[in-house]
C-alpha cells in the first residue's frame, strides 16, 4: 500500500491508510487490511491514553505524545493546518469517521511504514513484510525496491520455523515505547534513553545519536556529566507516582514502569563508566 512520499507530512499518509481501511472490503487491500491487528490492540505513543502521559517522567515524551493528541484531533476536525489531506478530501463527506478511526490509522500506519530505500522517499507498508518484528542486531536487509517486488534479504542461515527479524533502526527504549508501543530486547550493558543521552539536547532527531559515541572529555567534563546524569535520576525518583497500578494486567502500564526502571538502570551504569573514566585519568596523574 503505497503511503507517499517522505517529503509529505505524516497526516497524508494516514489518510491514505485511513481511506482504504473505511473503504473496507471495497478496498483492493482488503486482504492486507485484515491482516493488521485490530482497534483496541495496537499501541502506539501518537495513540496512546493520557492517562499514562505522567509515566514518562521526561517533559519531552509528554509534551510529544500531548501534540500527537492535539494533532489528531486537528485533523479529525477536518483542519488543513498539516498541509496535507483532510478527513473529507481524502474519503468524501459522506464518509463518517469517528476520532477512534483516525487514531487508529494512525497507530496502523506508523507502526507499519517502511521507507524505502533507493526509492526517492517513497512510502509503503507491504504484507508480510511487516509481520517481521524488531532487532536492532538483525542482520536482514532490504534490498533496493523495484516496482513489484521487495526483496528482504536473509543476513543468516534460517532453519523452518524460525522468526525472521528485521532492524528498524538504533531505537532506544523511550523511542520504541513511545513510537511502537514495546520494550525492545533488554540491551547488555545498558544503553541510556534517547532523552537521557549527552547528545539528545539539540538534536531532536530520533535516529541521529551515534550509539557507539561514548561521553568522553576531561576530569571536569566527566564530572559535569556525571552530574546531568545524576540530577536526571534525582528528578525521576523525586516525580510522584499518579498513574496507580491498575486492576489487573496493564500491559501499558507494565511497560512504562519497566522503561523507568531501565533508565535508572542504565544511568547508574553510566554513572559508573564516568567515575572509572576520572579514577583513570586520577591514576595517570599521579
Ligand atoms: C511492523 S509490526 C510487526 C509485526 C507485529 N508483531 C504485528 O503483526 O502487529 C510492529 C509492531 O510489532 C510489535 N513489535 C515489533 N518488534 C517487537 C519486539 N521486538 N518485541 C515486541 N513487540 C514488537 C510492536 O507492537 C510494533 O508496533
Amino acid at each position: 500500500m503505497h503511503l507517499g512520499n517522505q517529503s509529505q507530512t505524516a497526516s497524508t499518509h494516514i489518510m491514505q491508510a485511513l481511506r482504504e481501511y473505511k473503504l473496507g472490503n471495497k478496498s483492493r487491500y482488503w486482504p492486507f487490511i485484515k491482516s493488521w491487528p485490530k482497534p483496541g490492540e495496537v499501541v502506539a505513543g501518537c495513540c496512546m491514553d493520557d492517562k499514562y502521559d505522567a509515566m514518562w517522567k521526561a517533559p519531552y515524551w509528554e509534551a510529544h505524545h500531548q501534540g500527537w493528541r492535539e494533532r489528531l484531533v486537528s485533523l479529525w476536525h477536518d483542519s488543513t493546518q498539516h498541509l496535507g489531506a483532510t478527513v473529507k478530501e481524502a474519503l468524501g463527506k459522506d464518509v463518517e469517521v469517528t476520532l477512534e478511526d483516525v487514531k487508529y490509522a494512525a497507530a496502523i500506519t506508523l507502526t507499519r511504514f517502511l521507507s524505502l530505500p533507493g526509492s526517492r522517499g517513497a512510502m509503503i507498508m507491504a504484507p508480510i513484510f511487516d509481520l517481521a518484528n524488531h532487532d536492532r542486531h538483525c542482520a536482514n536487509t532490504l534490498e533496493d525496491f523495484t516496482a513489484d517486488f521487495l526483496y528482504l534479504i536473509a543476513g543468516r542461515d534460517y532453519e523452518p520455523g524460525e522468526e525472521i527479524c528485521y532492524s528498524y533502526g538504533d531505537l532506544r527504549d523511550d523511542v520504541a515505547v513511545s513510537g511502537y508501543g514495546f520494550l525492545p530486547a533488554l540491551e547488555d550493558p545498558p544503553r541510556l534513553a534517547y532523552v537521557d543521552h549527552w547528545q539528545f539536547e539539540g538534536l531532536r532527531d530520533w535516529h541521529g545519536i551515534d550509539t557507539e559515541d561514548d561521553f568522553d572529555g576531561t576530569p571536569e567534563e566527566l564530572q559535569a556529566e556525571m552530574r546531568r546524569l545524576e540530577g536526571i535520576r534525582a528528578d525521576i525518583l523525586s516525580m510522584p507516582d499518579l498513574v496507580p497500578k491498575p486492576e489487573g494486567d496493564d500491559y501499558v502500564w507494565n511497560m512504562m514502569k519497566e522503561l523507568e526502571a531501565r533508565r535508572i538502570a542504565a544511568i547508574d551504569y553510566e554513572v559508573t563508566r564516568l567515575k572509572e573514566l576520572l579514577a583513570g585519568d586520577e591514576h595517570e596523574e599521579l
